[in-house]
């Protein structure tokens, strides 16, 4: 297969890699690459000024066959059929990996949520629920937060859904307010998730946190957290950025510091007392211990990996470097902490918020912290050892356990009818 640069590009590569490794036949493989329901639905919005604004909504359930459809929402103006599809299909995998019975989904608006008033937003986050009621559900497919949604977008999703279905359906969407079903322990999940990534390939090449740098790109739900548990457990977080650029300080930031800064009207890391500017760019080119990115796809790539001096990559985001980076970067002795690995802590306490709210019981934080740590240690554990047995890099070895899970999945299931 020919290596491209878009998102599904990646992912498909990542699959045929997987496919090969597993020795899969071309029919599996295709079966494995499709995505089972691709939906795009018009979002008709009225804006608060009176004018009609037609925006275009999507969801993708790429696999089903370990269980119903995971993944989040993404409001974000370049989403599109096909991104969504590659963060499907990782969906799939990162499920399959975690150990946790779900096939993958994603979905999204193409929209910048930034230009919306809340009421704007909350009128277009219905609409789009309202458009998937027929494919949405707690034993069908069920969303969670992704990039500019959050909880109060889950509420919003499932009061429309439990509107149109007449009963209260917690277990629609995760990553809700606890107020309204949500988990202790979701909102940082990810981030924590991330940090026990981290330290498990620190730990594994004998790296103590005190001795380790970081920079972090994207300084959101996931990037924030994810800075502030590293910075917490001893590590010097030296840069982080956000869409508008990056700060960095050789003395260490505080990210805590940095996320009061930004909620109380900055709107962005750039500015932060004491600390000098540099660009998205410059940031990812540092010579830092541990580079993670945190904001979107494709960011490293055949044209910057080889100016990468981070030791380590631990991928926040999903589908943060390309199929063609890759290589470059293991040329260069740089591990990546795949994102299916990495970031699989948001979909681990999904999970665990969703068969709460489907026993109608309630963990406390530390039962959560404590199951999210089990899950991701167990993972990494799974992945690490599969790399060193076949010589493989992690994410291939992480992808060979998620496919591989799949594919299972669809042997002993059979094929309909
Ligand atoms: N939220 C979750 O639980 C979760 C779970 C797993 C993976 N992820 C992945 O993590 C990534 C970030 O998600 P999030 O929920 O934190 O999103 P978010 O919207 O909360 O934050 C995104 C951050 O990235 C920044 N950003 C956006 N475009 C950028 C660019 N071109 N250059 C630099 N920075 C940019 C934004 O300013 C913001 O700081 C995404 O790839 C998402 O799929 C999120």
């Amino acid at each position: 297969m020919s290596l491209g640069a878009s998102p599904w590009d990646t992912a498909c590569v990542q699959l045929a890699d997987a496919a090969r490794h597993l020795g899969l036949d071309d029919g599996m493989h295709d079966l494995l690459r499709m995505p089972r329901r691709s939906v795009t639905v018009s979002v008709p919005l009225r804006r608060d000024d009176g004018q009609l604004l037609v925006l275009t909504g999507y969801r993708v359930q790429h696999n089903l066959a370990r269980g119903p459809a995971k993944g989040g929402i993404r409001f974000h103006p370049s989403t599109d059929l096909e991104e969504v599809k590659a963060l499907a299909m990782w969906m799939t995998w990162k499920c399959a990996l975690m150990g946790i019975p779900y096939g993958g989904a994603k979905g999204g608006i193409a929209v910048e949520p930034g230009m919306l008033s809340d009421r704007e937003r909350e009128r277009m986050t219905r609409r789009y629920a309202a458009e998937l009621v027929g494919l949405i559900g707690p034993a069908n497919d069920i969303p969670a937060p992704d990039m500019g949604t959050d909880e109060q977008v889950m509420a919003w999703i499932m009061d429309t859904y439990s509107a149109h279905t007449g009963h209260t359906a917690h277990g629609v969407v995760t990553g809700k307010p606890v107020s309204v079903g949500g988990t202790a322990g979701r909102a940082g999940a990810t981030s924590r998730g991330v940090q026990l990534a981290t330290f498990a390939a620190l730990r594994e090449r004998g790296v103590a946190p005190a001795d380790v740098t970081v920079a972090v790109q994207g300084f959101g739900k996931v990037g924030a957290l994810a800075a502030r548990y590293l910075r917490d457990a001893g590590c010097r977080v030296v840069a982080v950025s956000d869409v508008k650029g990056a700060v960095y300080s050789s003395r260490g930031l505080d990210p805590a510091a940095l996320m009061s800064h930004v909620a109380d009207g900055a709107d962005t890391v750039v500015g932060f007392a004491d600390t000098d500017t540099l660009t998205n760019a410059e940031l990812l080119e540092l010579d830092v211990d541990v580079l993670i990115p945190a904001a979107r796809e494709g960011v490293v790539t055949a044209e910057n990996a080889g100016r990468v001096r981070a030791k380590m990559i631990v991928e926040g985001a999903n589908g943060p470097v390309t199929a063609q980076a890759d290589p470059v970067l293991a040329e260069n002795g740089v591990v990546v902490v795949p994102d299916i690995l990495a970031n699989g802590g948001g979909v681990a306490v999904s999970y665990f918020e969703w068969v709460q709210n489907l026993q109608g019981y309630l963990w406390s934080e530390g039962q959560v912290n404590e199951r999210l740590a089990e899950l991701m240690e167990r993972a990494y554990a799974q992945v690490s050892a599969l790399a060193r047995e076949r010589g493989l890099a992690l994410r291939e070895a992480a992808h060979v356990i998620g496919v591989g899970r799949v594919a299972e999945a669809h042997q002993t299931r059979g094929l309909y009818p």
